[in-house]
């Protein structure tokens, strides 16, 4: 899988958002970060099509093997990529008037979990999220980091090929933040995993992971986690 972003420009009547982004994503972890405005959740609603570039093209491809014509890279429909993208939000709100299990029930029937592994894989995840004593309250009762929880399930649940997170790991306590980590950390050797975060620290340092740092709506940085201290001084020097 691959998503392309060339001369990528995103408008509202008043003000460029996204100016000139050209960049790709694969397999892996990108950090998407930058200062508050700086264009994070525009460029991660774009990548997710709720929103459409005023000027520019994204393009979502997938390598395919055909007998005849050799490999190549197909383009894929906005119903494709839709059903392959895992979303979180920056406030997440769900069904406020659904109870947690039943949210999370139908989330995994709605993206196709097997109705037999249902039961068990709704209740693995509230169980491993430390949700299961609050599975029968309303999610608009909940609190904010349990709320956030129930935002990375439903994102996560199907194992998605693409993953777009809006500040995931917000109100969630060290423990539970490793626990989502290690599951994208796992997914992200089969998807494009993205994640856009205020909070340098949350960032893991590792080789394999990305950072575009968004500056003004424009790219400022984007490569390798290894010049993270860097990126961060020009953070807080900007
Ligand atoms: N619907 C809108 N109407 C007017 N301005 C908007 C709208 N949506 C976003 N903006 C403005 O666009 C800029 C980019 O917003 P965006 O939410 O993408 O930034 P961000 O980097 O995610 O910020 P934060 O870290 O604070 O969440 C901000 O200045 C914001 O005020």
């Amino acid at each position: 899988m691959r998503i392309a972003l060339h001369d990528v420009e995103y408008s509202l009547p008043e003000t460029k958002l996204l100016k000139s982004i050209t960049c790709s994503f694969t397999k892996g972890i990108t950090y998407v970060v930058g200062k508050n405005g700086a264009g994070k959740s525009t460029l991660l609603k774009l990548l997710t099509t709720a929103i459409q570039p005023v000027h520019g093209e994204v393009n979502y491809t997938r390598l395919v093997r055909d007998e005849q014509l050799g490999t190549y890279r197909k383009k894929l429909s906005i119903e494709e990529i839709r059903k392959i993208i895992g979303f979180l939000p920056q406030h997440f709100t769900g069904h406020s008037d659904m109870t947690v299990e039943k949210y999370i029930t139908y989330i995994a029937y709605h993206k196709g979990i097997p109705r037999k592994l249902v039961k068990k894989s709704v209740e693995n995840w509230l169980k491993e999220s430390h949700l299961t004593h609050v599975k029968r309250r309303k999610i608009r009762h909940l609190s904010g980091g349990e709320r956030q929880k129930v935002g990375l399930i439903q994102a996560l649940i199907n194992l998605p090929r693409i993953c777009i997170l809006d500040e995931p790991f917000e109100g969630l306590d060290i423990e539970e933040r490793l626990y989502f980590q290690r599951i994208l950390q796992r997914l992200s050797y089969h998807s494009i995993i993205i994640i856009s975060t205020h909070l340098i620290d949350e960032i893991r340092q590792s080789s394999e992971d990305k950072i575009l740092y968004l500056s003004e709506g424009k790219i400022a940085y984007f490569g390798g986690i290894e010049s993270l201290d860097t990126v961060t001084q020009r953070l807080e020097e900007a």
